[in-house]
């Protein structure tokens, strides 16, 4: 017979989906088996036993309690223990499922490493994986521990300092899109960052009388032979805007040639090297304005930019705005959250962020930044060696300036980063006068933690602030001693 409609419905259905769960009708109670002396003997005969499909069939006390489940150690059961008797742990004979790699029938050479990362979805577009890796212990037990493998193809050779762009995607943000750029290096294992302001690329190829098109060769390139035109826009590297119906790959960039006319025309891309800040940027702190600085760089960069005319026939024109933020990984100035975390301790003490460093061992400011020109270097901006654009900086540390020439970046400008609440504040008043009127009307004011934030203000900030200008350096007018300044 047939099925009806609806069985054979449901049975597509089922067959795409898998069988339906349990509804609470149909659930069984969980069924322990009782415990059997005869089982106990059997299991302690044999070990833990592994079959394809079940790693481990075996005695756990407190089984389904997150703290016992799975980190027991069958060979220590007595069958007497009376800890166990006297907090009533329950003892229960259960399966463990198989690792991975023996379900999918994967050999695990001698030394451990599985044969492939079975969660790369395809060869040509690989990305390091987790894998479980089987030793053995002193005992000769089976013992697995987590690394992560990374296949060859995107493996960066040691040697001298490379960066490759390991992904590109664009992200609307409240000052127009941007594309997120994440990098991969042979120095360290961190994921920095680069988010590009370059709106023009989504339309089209640049006109020939516009800047060049903000772009990574190493994302560009062509990483392996069969490498398909879906992969690379997988990766990021395709050209115009993405969407259902434009899917155009991007082709390899051999070096970024600027027209010598344009860059005399246009002001250089504005960049700002940013270095992660969780707190300021995630949690709201103000006790610095990391926040608000790397909302206001990417506003910053996103203002259009006004091309004076070529003659005077010629009328004025504006293009978008366009420049990049390196964002690295260097939380805390380099020295890390944890250290952070004690440093504001040291703080509210009443030491200053550059004492509080050297209370801890370390140097009042860690960073390095040949990782961050390698980036810029990547995207073609600020480079010596190509006939590349120099660049304009926005920060106000003048060390920071002088690291990156030494890097090799081309700084025709350094542009500063005034604090919103100083641009807004009344001398007289605690606070910026936009933020006292929404705290009298008791509105929610906006802290600088989200992007298209507002102003980031208080004592602590001040603090820091006026720290970072008589300590190190920042070039920044202290307002607040002399707001004629
Ligand atoms: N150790 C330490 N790091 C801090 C403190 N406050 C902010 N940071 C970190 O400082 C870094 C930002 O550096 P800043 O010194 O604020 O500024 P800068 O990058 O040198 O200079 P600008 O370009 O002008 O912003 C981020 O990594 C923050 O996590 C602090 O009190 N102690």
């Amino acid at each position: 017979m047939f099925p009806s409609h609806s069985d054979a419905d449901a049975a597509l259905l089922e067959a795409l989906t898998g069988p339906a769960p349990p509804t609470r009708k149909t659930l069984l109670p969980r069924r322990d088996a009782a415990l059997d002396p005869l089982l106990i003997a059997a299991a302690a005969a044999s070990g833990p036993n592994v079959t394809r499909n079940h790693y481990t069939h075996d005695f756990f006390p407190g089984v389904m309690l997150p703290q016992t489940e799975g980190s027991w150690d069958w060979t220590k059961f007595t069958g007497q223990d009376a800890s166990a008797k006297s907090e009533h742990k329950r003892m229960a004979y259960v399966s463990r499922q198989a690792p991975r790699s023996k379900r999918l029938g994967l050999t695990v050479p001698e030394g451990g490493k599985e044969n492939a990362g079975p969660l790369s979805p395809s060869e040509n577009l690989p990305s390091p994986s987790k894998s479980r890796v089987i030793t053995s212990d002193s005992e000769g037990k089976p013992r697995s521990r987590t690394t992560s493998v990374v296949p060859e193809s995107i493996k960066i050779p040691p040697g001298p300092l490379q960066v490759k762009c390991m992904a590109r995607t664009r992200i609307p943000t409240p000052h127009g899109p941007v594309f997120l750029h994440l990098y991969h290096n042979n120095r360290d294992s961190k994921e920095h960052m680069a988010i590009v302001v370059d709106p023009a690329q989504f339309d089209g190829p640049p006109h020939p009388d516009s800047p060049p098109h903000i772009r990574s060769k190493s994302l560009d390139a062509v990483w392996s032979e069969n490498e398909t035109e879906m992969d690379r826009i997988t990766r990021g590297a395709y050209v115009g805007r993405l969407s259902a119906n434009s899917q155009q790959a991007s082709k390899p960039v051999d070096s970024h040639v600027y027209s010598t006319d344009m860059n005399n025309r246009i002001p250089a891309p504005l960049i700002r090297i940013h270095s992660e800040c969780f707190t300021g940027e995630t949690v709201g702190s103000m006790r610095c304005d990391c926040g608000e600085q790397l909302d206001e760089a990417i506003r910053l960069i996103s203002q259009p930019i006004t091309v004076p005319p070529q003659s005077s026939s010629d009328a004025l024109r504006t293009i978008p705005g366009r420049g990049a933020v390196v964002y690295m990984r260097q939380e805390g100035r380099g020295i890390g959250l944890l250290s952070k975390i004690r440093a504001y301790n040291l703080q509210d003490l009443g030491h200053d962020t550059v004492t509080a460093n050297l209370m801890l061992g370390h140097q009042a400011d860690e960073r390095g930044y040949e990782i961050a020109v390698a980036i810029l270097r990547d995207l073609g901006l600020g480079s010596k060696e190509e006939l590349g654009e120099g660049v304009r900086v926005l920060t106000n540390n003048p060390d920071k300036v002088r690291a990156l020439e030494v890097e090799g970046l081309r700084v025709v400008e350094r542009v500063p980063m005034i604090p919103r609440s100083w641009k807004t504040r009344n001398p007289h008043l605690a606070v910026p006068a936009p933020i006292a009127r929404a705290e009298q009307k008791d509105e929610r004011v906006a802290g600088a933690t989200l992007i298209g934030g507002n102003a980031v203000y208080g004592e602590d900030l001040d603090k820091y602030l006026r720290t970072k200008v008589l300590r190190m350096g920042h070039m920044l007018p202290l307002w607040l001693e002399d707001p004629e300044q």
